[in-house]
C-alpha cells in the first residue's frame, strides 16, 4: 500500500494543520477502484458561513437522490438487498471477495446541490481551537484540555460553557438542594455521609466516585460543621480527578489514508449530527473527508448525513434503505481512497432491539474495512445521549464489546442533561471522552474539559465566576 508514510497528528486543539507532503495519491489503482466516487466538491468544498452551516434537524433536502441515482446512474448496486452481493461478497469466514459484480457498490451521490460558494469562510467556532498536526503522525482534534488551565477566558467560551452549565443546571440544582438538606444544621457524621452517598449515587455518579467523595470529606472534616459550598468543592475536585484522565484530545493518525472513523451508538444519541460537526472541524483543518451512510436502517439518517456532507463539503457515499451496511462501508472506503480523502467517517445504525443483528452488522463492517486496511477502523467513537441515565453504562458496555469503541462523545449536554453518568462511565471504563455536544449546530461540538464539566455538575461554575 502506498499509504502509510505520512505522519501527522490531527488535533482539534491547536493551530496549524501542517500539511504533510501530499503523499502518494496515486495509490488508487491498488485496489480495484470502482468508479471513483464522483461527487461533490470535495475538499475545496463549501466553506459556508457558519449561519449557513447550521443543521436543521430534519431538513427537507431535495428528495434524496438516492433513489433516482440508484435507479439511474447506479449500476448494479449494493443497495439491493436482493442483489445481496453482500452475502456473497462476505464469505462466512469473513473473507471478502470483491468480485467486481458482487462487490457491494454503494451509490455515490453524484451531483450534489452545488455546495454554496466556496469562498466564504468565517471559520466556524471560535471556541473550538483549530486542529493541530504534529510531526509525529497524527492529527489531534480538539485539545481536550487535559490540563484544565485557564488559557481560554475568551468571551466566546462563555457560549458553550453557559450552555453546558445550563444543560446540567437542573440536575446540579437537585444535587445542591439535596446536599443543603443533608448538611443544614448537621455535622459530618456517619448518617450525613451515608445520606450524601445516597444522593451522589442517585445523581448517577456511581458508587466508586460517591465513596471517593465521602472518604475525602470524612478524612478531613469528620465531626465538624461543613458548609454546602465546601461539600460541593470537594465533589468538584473528586469528579475532576475521575474525569481528568479521560479528557483527551482526539488524535487521528493520518499515516492511514484514509483514516477510518466508525461512529456507533444507540439510535438517536447523536451519531449523525456528531459526524457532521466532526466533518466540519476536519474540513476546517484542511482535511478532505468522505462520509459513509452506514445507517441503512433509516431513510432519514441517510438523508441527514447527505445534508451534512453537503454542508461540510465532504463527499458522500450512500445507499438505499435496507442495503447492506458492510457493503456501504467497503464502498465508502474505496471512494475515500480513490478521491484522496484523509478521513472517512462511517455512520452506523444502533438498533439495540436486536443485539445479535447489531453485533453481526458491526462485526461485518469491521471485517470488511479490514480488507482494505487491517488496522481499520482506526477510531471507533460512541455517542452517548446526556439525557440518558444509568442506561448509558450498559450502552458503553455493549458497544465496547461489539465494536471496540475507543472513545466517547457525550451529546445533548445543552438540554436537560444528566451528566453524572459520564463520571460513572469514566470511572468504570476509562475510555477517552473526546467531545461534548452542546447543541445542534455545526459549531456545537467542544473538546471535553474535566474541569468545566465537574463545575457544571456540582454547580460551582457560577460560584467560581462570582469569586473572580
Ligand atoms: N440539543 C442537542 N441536540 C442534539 C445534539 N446532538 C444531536 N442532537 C439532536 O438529536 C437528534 C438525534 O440526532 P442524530 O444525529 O440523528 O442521532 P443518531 O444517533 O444519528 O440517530 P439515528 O439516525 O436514529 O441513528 C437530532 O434531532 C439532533 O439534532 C446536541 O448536542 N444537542
Amino acid at each position: 500500500m502506498a499509504f502509510g508514510f505520512i505522519k501527522k497528528v490531527f488535533s482539534f486543539g491547536k493551530k496549524t494543520v501542517e500539511e504533510q507532503p501530499a503523499e502518494t495519491e496515486g495509490s488508487e489503482e491498488e485496489q480495484k477502484p470502482d468508479e471513483p466516487a464522483v461527487d461533490q466538491a470535495p475538499d475545496s468544498a463549501s466553506k459556508m458561513p457558519a449561519a449557513m452551516v447550521e443543521p436543521e434537524p430534519e431538513p427537507e433536502p431535495e428528495p434524496e437522490k438516492n433513489d433516482s441515482s440508484a435507479a439511474a446512474g447506479k449500476p448494479e448496486t449494493t443497495d439491493n438487498k436482493a442483489a445481496s452481493t453482500d452475502d456473497e461478497a462476505f464469505a462466512p469466514d469473513g473473507v471478502f471477495q470483491p468480485t467486481p459484480e458482487t462487490a457491494p457498490e454503494p451509490v455515490r451521490e453524484e451531483e450534489t446541490p452545488a455546495p454554496a460558494s466556496k469562498a466564504v469562510e468565517p471559520p466556524i467556532d471560535v471556541d473550538a481551537p483549530p486542529p493541530t498536526t504534529s510531526k509525529s503522525g497524527s492529527v489531534t482534534i480538539g485539545d481536550a484540555k487535559p490540563a484544565p488551565a485557564e488559557p481560554d477566558p475568551e468571551p466566546e467560551n462563555k457560549g458553550w460553557i453557559a450552555r453546558l452549565t445550563s444543560g446540567l443546571s437542573r440536575s446540579s440544582k437537585q444535587l445542591t438542594d439535596s446536599i443543603s438538606g443533608i448538611f443544614t444544621k448537621r455535622k459530618l457524621d456517619e448518617d450525613t455521609l451515608q445520606d450524601l452517598e445516597d444522593v451522589l449515587i442517585q445523581a448517577d455518579l456511581g458508587i466508586e466516585t460517591a465513596m471517593r467523595i465521602t472518604d475525602t470529606l470524612s478524612s478531613g472534616r469528620y465531626g465538624k460543621d461543613i458548609s454546602t459550598d465546601e461539600v460541593r468543592k470537594v465533589m468538584g475536585a473528586e469528579i475532576t480527578n475521575v474525569l481528568g484522565p479521560v479528557a483527551q484530545p482526539l488524535e487521528l493518525d493520518l499515516s492511514h489514508k484514509p483514516h477510518v472513523i466508525l461512529v456507533v451508538g444507540v439510535n438517536g444519541t447523536g451519531k449523525t449530527t456528531t459526524i457532521g460537526k466532526l466533518a466540519a472541524k476536519l474540513r476546517d483543518a484542511g482535511l478532505k473527508v468522505t462520509l459513509g451512510a452506514g445507517d441503512t436502517f433509516r431513510a432519514a439518517a441517510i438523508e441527514q448525513l447527505k445534508i451534512w456532507a453537503d454542508r461540510t463539503g465532504s463527499q458522500f457515499v450512500g445507499t438505499k434503505l435496507g442495503a447492506d451496511a458492510a457493503g456501504l462501508a467497503y464502498g465508502a472506503y474505496e471512494t475515500a481512497r480513490d478521491n484522496g480523502s484523509d478521513v472517512v467517517i462511517i455512520d452506523t445504525a444502533g438498533r439495540l432491539q436486536n443485539k445479535t443483528e447489531l453485533m453481526d452488522e458491526l462485526a461485518k463492517i469491521v471485517r470488511v474495512l479490514q480488507k482494505h486496511d487491517p488496522e481499520a477502523p482506526h477510531t471507533v467513537l460512541q455517542t452517548l445521549d446526556a439525557t440518558t441515565g444509568q442506561n448509558a453504562l450498559s450502552q458503553v458496555d455493549i458497544f465496547r464489546n461489539v465494536a471496540g469503541v475507543n472513545g466517547l462523545v457525550m451529546t445533548k449536554l445543552d438540554g436537560t442533561a444528566r451528566g453524572g453518568i459520564l463520571v460513572a462511565i469514566a470511572a468504570k471504563f476509562k475510555l477517552p471522552v473526546y467531545f461534548i455536544g452542546v447543541g445542534e449546530g455545526v459549531d456545537d461540538l467542544e473538546p471535553f474539559s474535566a474541569d468545566d464539566f465537574a463545575s457544571a455538575i456540582v454547580g460551582t461554575a457560577n460560584m467560581e465566576e462570582e469569586e473572580k
